[in-house]
């Protein structure tokens, strides 16, 4: 049927139509849909075209690369019996032109407008212009096509747009239209970027928990309201990163608020946020939450994702009453931040990222479900980690040729077990002053630097070695201090564990000093509680069951050995040295501190 000359559309009606015009008496009239270039258009004859003539928009002229007066090839399409229906649409909205002025458009309006193209057949990577009615000329950039399969969504290249057809509007960043009150839609525009690179985010050896927090924390914001209603799920409000300093939690808290598309995340501190006076510290929490409520009220849904990172949230929410300042200041801090993630008035547009070194002392009443409900434990990171943080950290030095050749980051990644991110980023900065210092020449401190001969070599990063020690795992002296009561059997589950590990340790003699192993003691219920105050000899012996007694019917039945451990040495305080604790002290000291 060959080529026919491009023109362009005869008015706005047709140029806004998404239909190609040919004249009246062109042999394609006959024809629905015509395909040129991948691209199927459904087909119009107008009574303005020429004979011989296509008659396209800017847009149309642009994906098929071609300019007015130029040949185009149009071949009839028949759509094969198969074609699917597309059930959702992920696209673009941008102004037809490339400049164009920042605006926000209403997403009924618009799903209103695109779905006069019912019965058009849409492809992947298509542009469609269109106008509205409240004013604009846009374009749709269509970026995928799904089909709904059996309840499984699949890509398709092609199909028709149907009238349940749905929409979500995406936005990289690069379109100044945004548009407002997707119904839900909203969420799938949350990251900025479509992949994620780690190195480049300058995180090590923390792929497994960003997957975690991905899948735990952004899945559900991702798709559409529509999806996740139906799935009956509910956005995930807060995460709480925990262990060890130095780990990388603040790092990861801040790149995820660099990573998404909401509004600049707000960082506080635990500390910082208490005042002592009255009311201050919950006018703090207000604060903190203001913008978000402000935006959830104006915008509901629509809202953008408001990110609050907490470091140090132990400060303010240490368990509540476990706190002996008298003012109840801690208590009322925690309720208020509770009725912000999970109370009458709670704001569906908030992510809440606490950290903390001591999850232990965590009030438990925060970490419920609908509150701080995903967990993630950041700890130390293993040699794969490590070999990443070191090339992380060396990566400007390396770049710049300041890292001499034999640098084996491999064999430093294996020599530094129990080295947390913060400490190998302290290795690498000590290298690197040794190497510095080399250069400096103390008679003369003006003489000039000569930069081509600073390189941190291997020798730098051994003695740094020597000096800069990790703080948990390799030291001795620590390790003993924790247990300055010594091993208290506590227990059946503890006795079974011991013979166990006895036995493994005396079958592999010769191979003990490879084992390290550690104990970690939850919750002592009432007999254990028995043995361990035994063990510790603090009460008399005719004492102990009394003691207990006051202990569960005070607290619980079930209690953590830090928290008891924490109790005794309260109890202790005013107890002369060599004496044992008197039950009245104990009580005291039980109602103080519960
Ligand atoms: N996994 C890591 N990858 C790269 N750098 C890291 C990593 N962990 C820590 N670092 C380096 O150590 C610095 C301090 O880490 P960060 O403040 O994130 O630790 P943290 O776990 O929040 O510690 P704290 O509990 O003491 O606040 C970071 O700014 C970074 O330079």
């Amino acid at each position: 049927m060959g080529s026919r000359v491009v023109d362009n559309c005869p008015d706005k009606a047709t140029a806004t139509s998404n239909f190609v015009y040919v004249s009246e008496a062109d042999e394609l009239g006959g024809y629905k849909y015509v395909e040129s270039t991948g691209f199927v258009f459904g087909l119009r004859a107008h009574a303005l075209v020429p004979d011989g003539s296509v008659a396209l928009n800017g847009v149309q002229r642009r994906i098929l690369r071609v300019a007015a007066k130029d040949g185009l090839e149009l071949r009839p399409y028949r759509p094969p019996k198969d074609l699917p229906f597309v059930a959702m649409v992920y696209a673009k909205v941008t102004g037809v032109l490339d400049k164009v002025r920042p605006a926000e458009v209403q997403s009924e309006e618009l799903i209103n407008r695109l779905l006069k193209f019912k019965g058009q057949i849409l492809t992947k990577n298509q542009h469609v212009a269109f106008d509205l009615d409240s004013g604009g000329n846009y374009k749709l950039m269509i970026e995928q096509l799904l089909i709904d399969v059996e309840g499984k969504s699949l890509d398709t290249p092609r199909g028709f747009l149907a009238e349940n057809t749905a929409f979500i509007f995406t936005n990289d960043g690069s379109s100044p239209i945004t548009i407002a009150g997707q119904k839900g839609y909203a969420s799938s525009q949350i990251f900025k970027t479509k992949t994620i690179s780690f190195e480049s985010l300058g995180i090590g050896g923390l792929d497994k928990q960003f997957e975690a927090i991905f899948r735990r924390a952004f899945a559900s914001r991702v798709f559409p309201a529509s999806i996740t209603q139906r799935l009956g799920i509910k956005h995930v409000k807060g995460i709480l990163l925990y262990g060890p300093p130095g780990t990388g939690k603040t790092l990861i808290a801040r790149q995820i608020g660099k990573m998404l598309n909401g509004k600049e995340p707000k960082i506080v501190n635990g500390p910082e946020v208490l005042n002592k006076f009255v009311g201050q510290s919950e006018e703090n929490i207000r604060n903190l939450f203001a913008d978000a409520d402000a935006e959830f009220k104006a915008k509901g849904d629509a809202s953008a994702l408001h990110i609050i990172i907490f470091d140090e949230i132990d400060a303010i929410c240490k368990q509540r009453g476990s706190v002996r300042d008298g003012s109840g200041v801690h208590d009322t801090v925690v309720n208020q931040l509770l009725t912000k993630i999970d109370g009458v008035d709670s704001l569906n547009n908030i992510l809440l990222i606490g950290m903390t070194n001591r999850k232990d002392m965590l009030d438990e009443a925060l970490l419920r479900p609908g509150r701080l409900e995903v967990l993630i434990e950041i700890g130390l990171p293993d040699e794969k980690g490590r070999l990443q943080i070191f090339k992380i950290h060396t990566s400007k030095m390396s770049e710049n040729a300041f890292l001499a050749q034999g640098v084996d980051l491999e064999r430093l990644a294996e020599i530094t077990k129990n080295f947390s991110g913060a400490e190998i980023e302290g290795l690498v900065k000590d290298a690197a002053a040794y190497a510095l210092n080399r250069n400096i020449n103390f008679d003369d401190l003006h003489a000039p630097l000569e930069e081509e001969n600073i390189k941190v070599t291997m020798h730098d990063f051994e003695k740094a070695f020597e000096e800069v020690k990790p703080a948990f795992g390799a030291s001795t002296e620590a390790l003993e201090s924790y247990r300055t009561h010594g091993i208290i059997p506590c227990g059946e589950a503890f006795d079974h564990l011991r013979e166990t590990l006895t036995t493994l340790v005396q079958q592999s003699m010769g191979l003990a000093e490879v084992f390290n192993v550690s104990l970690h003691v939850p919750s002592l219920r009432v007999d254990e509680m028995v043995k361990v105050l035994r063990h510790l000899d603090c009460f008399s012996v005719m004492d102990i069951p009394q003691a207990v007694d006051l202990l569960t019917s005070i607290s619980s039945k079930v209690v953590p050995m830090k928290k008891l451990l924490l109790w005794l040495e309260m109890a202790r305080q005013d107890v002369p040295e060599g004496q044992k604790i008197p039950l009245a002290r104990w009580e005291q000291a039980l109602r103080d501190l519960s």
